[in-house]
């Protein structure tokens, strides 16, 4: 049985016009699994994860956790947060200023009425887990952002909750903190196993935390599926563009060939050979850049003009323009020498394994196009 149960959620905020922000959900998270809400601003993350807490009240729907209802429009059944055995972790820390780190760790197990030697124990181990133990008679003015975000984690985590609801926990921190407090929250997670949803606009984060990823679009789920399912196979073109696809090539199709971006390709591209046009989309880090076709060997290529290179240490990105588009290939700068001496004008081949390029239907919202190998070979490449 799965443990969290959402079903026909939905939730409009009044307004001229009035917001969809949830769109008739529909998920369920087991035991121990942690799920990621990816998306970009206003796609309604948040609004669905404030219903879990109880802390916005959902129009329709239900929500229940381990067989409990939590939630129940049409029984007008709606435990406040306090009844539901929640932890929650805030992009603001949320701690109060004129308590120490002890207090305010315990402050969730106040409302559960436990005290006195057992409190303290679970306070102290809380405390551990997030190694604050020495800060707990510190105030949180006295406190780093990364301390108090892994105070605000044993806080979480104190009441030994059924499930954990973290708002963009980590987007508060400077890059190198935030990195530590992830690998810190990731190995948390294989170690005590809680289950957990989680708000991210973070592509990284999703990848690197989620057991599952739920790319949300319009209070919808576009796609839900394991990390490395929703990268390699993106469902839709949103969630490509999302995760990081951001070269868009039209493609069309010409006698027997295939035209992608105004330009003649010499190589394979995966489509339906029953297709007519269609939409290629490809990661910058997955096009190359050469100064001839025969340095690209066993890549598909097309030619294309350079606009700009900028050097960033370990790649160089270079802005170029195929016919009327423009792309971004980001190619490694440390061992190509040439890609760091590119100047605007120059000539170059773009290419691509054909594996990387997916494609999509022209039309709003077409899915991924499962492709068998086309033939696209000309002048005799
Ligand atoms: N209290 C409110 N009143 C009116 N509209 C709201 C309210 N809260 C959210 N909305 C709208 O509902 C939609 C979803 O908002 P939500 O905050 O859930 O998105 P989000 O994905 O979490 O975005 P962000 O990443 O910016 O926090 C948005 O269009 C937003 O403007």
């Amino acid at each position: 049985m799965p443990h969290l149960e959402v079903k026909g959620l939905h939730k409009q905020f009044a307004g001229k016009p009035p917001t969809t922000a949830i769109d008739q959900l529909e998920f369920s998270i087991e035991e121990g699994e942690l799920v990621v809400l990816l998306g970009p601003s206003g796609c309604g993350k948040t609004t669905t994860l404030r219903c879990l807490a109880g802390l916005e009240t959902a129009d329709a729907g239900q929500i229940s956790l381990g067989g409990r209802t939590w939630f129940d429009s049409s029984q007008r059944i709606a435990l406040p947060p306090e009844k539901r055995n929640i932890g929650m972790v805030f992009q603001s820390y949320a701690l109060w200023p004129h308590m120490t780190v002890r207090k305010n760790i315990g402050y969730p197990l106040r409302s559960r009425r436990k005290k006195g030697p057992e409190a303290a124990q679970w306070i102290e181990e809380a405390a551990a887990l997030v190694n604050v133990e020495a800060l707990l008679d510190r105030y949180p003015a006295q406190l780093s952002g990364g301390q108090q975000q892994r105070v605000s984690l044993a806080r979480s985590l104190v009441s030994r909750p059924d499930m954990i609801l973290f708002d963009e926990p980590l987007s508060n921190l400077d890059a190198k903190l935030r990195d530590d407090v992830r690998a810190q929250l990731h190995e948390l997670h294989g170690r005590l196993g809680f289950t957990a949803v989680f708000v991210t606009h973070d592509q990284s984060e999703a990848l690197a935390l989620a057991d599952r990823v739920a790319v949300m679009r319009a209070g919808r789920f576009e796609q839900i599926g394991d990390p490395f399912e929703v990268f390699e196979r993106p469902a839709t073109e949103y969630v490509a563009d999302f995760l990081g696809l951001s070269n868009r090539l039209p493609a069309e199709r010409v006698d027997g060939g295939v035209r992608v971006a105004g330009a003649e390709v010499v190589g394979d591209v995966l489509a339906p050979t029953d297709l007519g046009d269609f939409v290629l989309r490809i990661r910058p880090e997955d096009l190359h850049a050469a100064p001839t076709r025969a340095d690209l060997r066993g890549l598909t290529t097309l030619p294309a003009t350079v606009v700009d290179a900028v050097y960033g240490g370990r790649h160089v990105d270079l802005y170029l323009s195929v016919a009327e588009l423009r792309i971004h290939a980001r190619v490694d700068g440390s061992s190509v020498e040439w890609a760091r001496s590119l100047t605007a004008g120059r000539g170059v081949v773009v290419g691509f394994d054909p594996e990387n390029a997916k494609a999509y239907g022209t039309a709003e919202g077409s899915r991924l196009l499962d492709g068998r190998r086309l033939a696209t070979a000309r002048n005799g490449a």
